[in-house]
């Protein structure tokens, strides 16, 4: 604990940049997550979140700035190296092997975790929580509609055992009725201790999962805080997740 109880951060950035040539994606952005809590990260398109996460998982270059997880800097740990040390993602787009079949797509979310044990305990426990893909388990991941891939995405991450995962944009392209269903499963996932770091334009749904909230814009942090106390801002909604809405 720090001196003034505020618990540790299990992941927390400091004034981290990513640029891609001219173009600054991410503007000196520090945020922290705690153990337990579900994080959300909103913003318009273009805002910088992908690029956010990315950086973190190491899969983009940091222009400046540091990561530190579990109290370690992680700044230039490969994605391979962060995924050991725990840190799960998600992308966007969902990215599943489509040709393999289900089983064989969380058997390669596996691979990291050398402890058999672990990984047919992990299998068990997320074939519970996700029985549609106990059911479509050797069809091929391509056959599966969009809201079954996007369990299967979240699935594939958490079966190396992460102590964070990043999902980004889980209800992307879904029906309301799916979207739902996947807002259902992180609440769950809520509830069984995992910390989360949400990105997603679905504002109104992420805010009422999350425990806190980051409000991205043109690459910059512009709000900060409690997610309820983003949801009752209207102003701040309006302003800038409106433009996410007119997009
Ligand atoms: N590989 C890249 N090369 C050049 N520019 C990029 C690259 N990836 C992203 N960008 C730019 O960086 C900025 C931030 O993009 P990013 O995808 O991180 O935003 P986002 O908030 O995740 O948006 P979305 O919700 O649409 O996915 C955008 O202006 C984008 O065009």
């Amino acid at each position: 604990m720090r001196p003034n109880d505020e618990p540790e951060a299990m992941l927390e950035l400091d004034s981290v940049r990513v640029e891609y040539g001219a173009v600054k994606a991410v503007q000196s952005v520090s945020l922290d997550v705690r153990e337990g809590e579900v994080v959300a990260l909103l913003g318009p398109n273009g805002a910088g979140k992908t690029s956010l996460i990315s950086a973190i998982m190491g899969v983009v270059p940091i222009t400046s700035g540091t990561v530190r997880f579990l109290g370690r800097d992680v700044t230039l740990a490969s994605p391979e190296e962060k995924v050991r040390m725990g840190i799960g993602i998600s992308p966007e787009g969902r990215r599943i092997f489509a040709n393999l079949t289900v089983a064989e797509n969380l058997r390669l979310g596996a691979s990291s975790q050398p402890d058999k044990a672990i990984r047919e305990r992990n299998q068990h426990r997320y074939l519970e929580m996700f029985p549609i893909l106990k059911e479509r388990f050797h069809q091929k991941a391509g056959t599966l509609s969009g809201g079954e891939q996007q369990q299967l995405a979240i699935s594939r991450c958490l079966m190396a055992g992460p102590k964070i995962v990043m999902l980004d944009e889980p209800s992307l392209g879904l029906a309301p009725v799916i979207v739902e269903r996947i807002f259902d499963l992180i609440a769950e996932l809520k509830a069984a201790r995992l910390t989360i770091l949400l990105v997603e334009q679905n504002a109104n749904e992420a805010l009422a999962v999350a425990d806190r909230a980051y409000l991205m814009h043109s690459g910059r942090l512009r709000f900060e805080g409690e997610a309820s106390r983003l949801r009752e801002s209207e102003d701040l909604m309006s302003h800038y997740m409106g433009l996410a809405e007119a997009q």
